[in-house]
């Protein structure tokens, strides 16, 4: 129901309140959730783990951990996580990275949507739009959407969220 995605939203926003603050990124928290079970099968948070990791990322590579595989093998996540998973993340998954990194949507879409017998996300929730600050307008709703993973955005902590995602940034000066 929809207080519970607001109830997992307002969990990923108090993750991204660990995140250190950076002028170049966005602090943001998510979970992965198996939504048969409603189990939480790992969160993250920018930054939570070495190497300029993204929130998204980190829930990958813990969820990997988990089941003792190697840290490289994001590719093989489909075989391990539950076929009705779903992702929560404050800020939606990124589509290109300053940094040069590989963006979260092309993450999420080679895990894939799951089904037939095989694990993967189905449905993204995100609690904002990501702004056009660092990389103009995110269309990876639209390539996560082509692969039919539905993107759907919780509304009511929008300003929260923002605040805390750019806490690291230097105030324009006006
Ligand atoms: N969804 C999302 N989760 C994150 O954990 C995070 N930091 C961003 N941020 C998006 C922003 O576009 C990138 O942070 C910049 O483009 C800089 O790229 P790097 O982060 O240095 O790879 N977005
Ligand atoms: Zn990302």
């Amino acid at each position: 129901s929809a207080g519970d995605h607001q109830s997992y939203m307002s969990y990923c926003l108090t993750l991204a309140q660990k995140s250190p603050p950076k002028p170049t990124n966005y602090r943001v928290g998510a979970l992965l959730l198996d939504a048969s079970q409603n189990k939480i099968l790992a969160t993250g948070y920018t930054l939570e783990l070495p190497g300029n990791t993204h929130a998204e990322q980190c829930c990958f590579l813990k969820f990997l951990g988990k089941h003792n595989l190697p840290q490289d093998s994001e590719d093989r996540l489909a075989e391990v996580l539950p076929q009705n998973t779903i992702l929560y993340t404050t800020v939606e998954p990124c589509g290109k990275r300053l940094s040069g990194n590989l963006p979260c949507v092309e993450r999420i879409l080679r895990i894939g949507k799951g089904g037939e017998g095989k694990g993967g996300i189905r449905k993204v929730y995100v609690g904002v739009k990501e702004p056009e600050k660092f990389v103009g307008e995110n269309v990876g709703r639209q390539k996560l959407e082509g692969a039919g993973i539905e993107v759907v955005l919780v509304e009511g902590l929008e300003e929260e969220i923002l605040k805390v995602a750019t806490a690291g940034h230097v105030e324009e000066k006006a």
